[in-house]
């Protein structure tokens, strides 16, 4: 197989294509299908739906690769209606270009064969071999609330992130277009100003492309903006304050001298709006100690923003680690910026946390 991942790319953009626009299609019903898993975590009928096209689109060209995928197929099992619904939606989802399907590897053979497919992403992760790692909608609770969320698609080869790649449908689709809270699925219809697929390959830069209905539209190189003085700084964090701090982070960018307010959005989209320019920094800091960040959050971000000229760590200023399985069980937090001014962040960033013990 080639080494510059020029296939693997192909069809990881056909693939988070294809699952984006049966994402929007759930936007737009009313029911979403909504179930609370044992985390308290939503996951809708999107989640299943996306999963499973993803995972049929890998399986049908990379039959030996592994797959860490979020969601599993037992909530399912356990509900008819709903696996007609999911299967339902997986049906219609087709890309118009007949070539863009062909790559894709042709239909799913029923309804059951489909949840067998969603649960072929419980690889358990680790550092050796080509692993995938699969979140299917991230920011759920955004999707749910019309704000951003993201398809999410990285390969791992040795616990290496080797390419990346976010379908962001809310994001407007011109990378100049300056960060701001509240776009959403409303202004996602004005057609063709929004939806972005986002991607990196390892060495080779990072590109955005407007997101298709069809074949794959022309990307362009992205890159972080250059920033002579972080005080200067635009950072983005969580919309839910349950899942990063916006206490800590507010004292992080007072330290900086940041006097713009932060802007809140939900999913990776933090990752594709710092690394097109469109902000700077990202921070996430823990909000509880036992919390344990997961690779699918994770991985395809940590390529792009390190492929447009950014640093991605934790708290501690470590590189998350991808090797140790399903989570990133030795980083706390994720603290992302442009390469040459993240060890001063950083180092706010210890400030502060130091401080709180
Ligand atoms: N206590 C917590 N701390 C940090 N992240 C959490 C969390 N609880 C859930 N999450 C993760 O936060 C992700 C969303 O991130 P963000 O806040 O940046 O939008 C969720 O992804 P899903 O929506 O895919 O479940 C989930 O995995
Ligand atoms: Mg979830
Ligand atoms: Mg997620
Ligand atoms: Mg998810």
């Amino acid at each position: 197989m080639s080494s510059n991942y020029a296939a693997e790319l192909n069809v990881a953009l056909l693939a988070v294509q294809r699952a984006t626009q049966l994402t929007k299609s759930v936007f737009h019903q009313n029911a979403k299908g909504t179930l609370n898993k044992s985390d308290a975590s939503p996951v809708t009928i999107g989640d299943f739906g996306a999963q499973a096209l993803i995972i049929s689109a890998l399986q049908a060209n990379f039959p030996n690769d592994e797959i860490v995928a979020e969601e599993e197929a037992k909530d399912l099992r356990e509900n008819g209606k709903m696996k007609d619904l999911v299967w339902s939606l997986v049906q219609d989802a087709k890309l118009s270009d007949q070539g863009a399907e062909q790559t894709l590897g042709g239909t799913i053979n029923g309804a059951n064969k489909m949840l067998d497919i969603i649960d072929k992403g419980d690889s358990k992760g680790g550092s050796s071999g080509r692993i995938w790692a699969i979140d299917p909608i991230d920011g759920t609770k955004g999707f749910l609330r019309g704000g951003q969320y993201a398809v999410c698609l990285a390969l791992m080869v040795d616990g290496d992130v080797k390419v990346g790649v976010l379908g962001c449908p809310n994001l407007p689709v011109s990378d100049s277009e300056p960060l701001r809270e509240g776009i959403g699925a409303d202004a996602s219809d004005e057609e063709g100003k929004f939806g972005v697929l986002f991607s990196a390959v390892q060495g080779q830069g990072a590109q955005s492309r407007p997101l298709s209905k069809g074949g794959l539209a022309e990307a362009k190189t992205i890159n972080m903006a250059p920033i002579s003085n972080v005080s200067d700084a635009t950072f983005c964090e969580s919309v839910e304050a349950g899942h990063s701090s916006q206490g800590d982070a507010a004292n992080i960018a007072q330290k900086l001298g940041i006097t713009k307010p932060s802007v809140r959005m939900d999913s990776q989209a933090k990752y594709a709006s710092i690394a097109r320019g469109a902000g700077d920094l990202y921070l996430r800091l823990p909000v509880r100690k036992d919390y344990v960040e997961k690779i699918w959050d994770h991985a395809a971000g940590d390529l792009i923003v390190r492929e447009a000229g950014g640093q991605v760590t934790d708290v501690e200023g470590q590189r998350l680690n991808f090797r140790l399985g399903r989570t990133l069980k030795e980083n706390k937090g994720v603290i992302a910026a442009p390469k040459d001014v993240h060890s001063h962040v950083i180092q706010a960033v210890k400030e502060v946390l130091s401080a709180k013990q």
